[in-house]
């Protein structure tokens, strides 16, 4: 055969790296999950006539070759040379709604299948589109950089010799159960992409001594630098000063060593945002926590998150985010909404701790998300901005939560 081949759509269903040969044609699928570089090639040493089905189960994909073949070798045998095929992160990740695309590879653009010599620069895939995308993108690169200062195998070392994590998932059962009202995590916020500075004189330990005064089950500490204000110095004061709370490291996760890095700065669980992970992340995601001693807090902001992540095995905290992430506008009644229907009938018998985030300000507010099903608040801004956060806890809920 000579000349141009055919564009090919194959369908491809990937469950684990693969090779399925059909004939004398092989296609090896690679998926290295380290990094989530989901690399897929597909190298072809094939007649001309060919045709490729290959099917296993569990993920769905969908991979389209086009390449170009030349008659390079002996006789009448026909050499294409490599075929090479990336399918981008992103191709499995708007199959699934996300809408949170992730940084395109600076040497080839986004989401781009097909010849080298074929490849268009693409304006839209160079520049973030929203507020959650422009985080993530850069935190792809921050993490590089910490990544090297801080390799995988120095932090599994030094996890070996962490002391055990608190138990983050039973203290929210635990203060739900003492007061009645939703276990509260209180957010150590200095500031926010929406809001700006909080709070001038942000003294991260004083404000978390506060919080667990004020009867906090939980704390959330903001480890973002750039958009937050925040740092995983922050994570470790807090820890080493004996707060006894759980403490959520609120990060953007887009790579499994950030969880390890968090395990080793003195967290007990850690964020995981739907909006940005495919459910096969969040799946190996949850399976590190796992084995690190780290609850899971799986944040959706939509019904179609909330349905992706009640398909995941081994959720046991779903955070409901009622902040936009396109305008910032807060809407209480995202939480109420999410947990209607069959949504809210399936969290109920998976006996889920869901926890409404973003946006409350008044005892009206707790007693709304409250009707609405959940048992525990996530809270930064209306409690950090209080001169006294350990009143704004009371101011919050209406009356005094703390263990006194
Ligand atoms: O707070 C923001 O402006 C923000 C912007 C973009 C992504 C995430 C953002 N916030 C993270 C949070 O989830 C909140 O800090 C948390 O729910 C507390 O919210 P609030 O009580 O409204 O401070």
């Amino acid at each position: 055969m000579e000349g141009l081949v055919p564009v090919q759509r194959l369908p491809v269903r990937v469950a684990s790296p693969s090779l399925y040969r059909c004939g004398n044609v092989s296609v090896s699928i690679k998926r290295s999950l380290s990094g989530f570089a989901m690399d897929r090639r597909i190298r072809f040493t094939a007649p001309s006539q060919f045709s490729i089905r290959a099917q296993q189960s569990d993920l769905k994909e969908s991979l389209v070759v086009s390449s170009s073949s030349s008659v390079e070798d002996k006789g009448n045998a026909l050499r294409i040379k490599e075929w090479e095929v990336e399918m981008y992160q992103d191709e499995v990740a708007i199959s699934q709604g996300i809408r949170i695309r992730r940084k395109p590879p600076t040497k080839a653009p986004l989401g781009y299948t097909g010849p080298f010599e074929l490849r268009l620069h693409n304006n839209d895939a160079d520049s973030p589109r929203n507020i959650l995308e422009e985080i993530t993108w850069y935190k792809d690169v921050e993490v590089s950089r910490m990544k090297e200062l801080n390799p995988l195998d120095a932090l599994k070392k030094a996890v070996e010799n962490a002391p055990p994590t608190r138990d983050f998932v039973g203290a929210l059962r635990m203060a739900q159960e003492r007061t009645g009202l939703p276990g509260l995590i209180a957010e150590v916020k200095k500031a926010s992409p929406s809001r700006g500075v909080l709070k001038e004189n942000f003294d991260p330990v004083e404000i978390a001594q506060a919080y667990e005064k004020g009867g906090a089950a939980c704390l959330s500490v903001l480890t973002d630098q750039k958009y937050f204000q925040g740092g995983f110095e922050n994570l470790e004061a807090i820890r080493n000063a004996g707060v006894k709370c759980p403490l959520l490291c609120k990060e953007f996760v887009v790579d499994p060593w950030q969880i390890y890095y968090a395990r080793t700065k003195g967290a007990d669980a850690v964020l995981l945002i739907a909006a940005v992970l495919t459910d096969l992340e969040i799946t190996y995601l949850l399976k590190i926590c796992k084995n690190l001693g780290l609850a899971a807090l799986v944040e959706v902001h939509d019904e179609r998150e909330m349905g992706r992540v009640l398909g995941i095995e081994g959720i046991e905290l779903v955070g409901i985010n009622n902040r936009s992430l396109e305008t910032f506008k807060v809407d209480i009644s995202n939480t109420k909404n999410l947990l209607e229907g069959e949504h809210g009938r399936q969290i109920r018998e998976k006996d889920m701790i869901v926890v409404g985030e973003s946006g409350l300000f008044t005892p009206d507010d707790i007693a709304y998300v409250q009707a609405a099903g959940v048992k525990a608040v996530l809270v930064g801004e209306s409690i950090v901005k209080q001169s006294d956060p350990e009143k704004g806890i009371a101011g919050l809920f209406g009356r005094n939560i703390s263990h006194s």
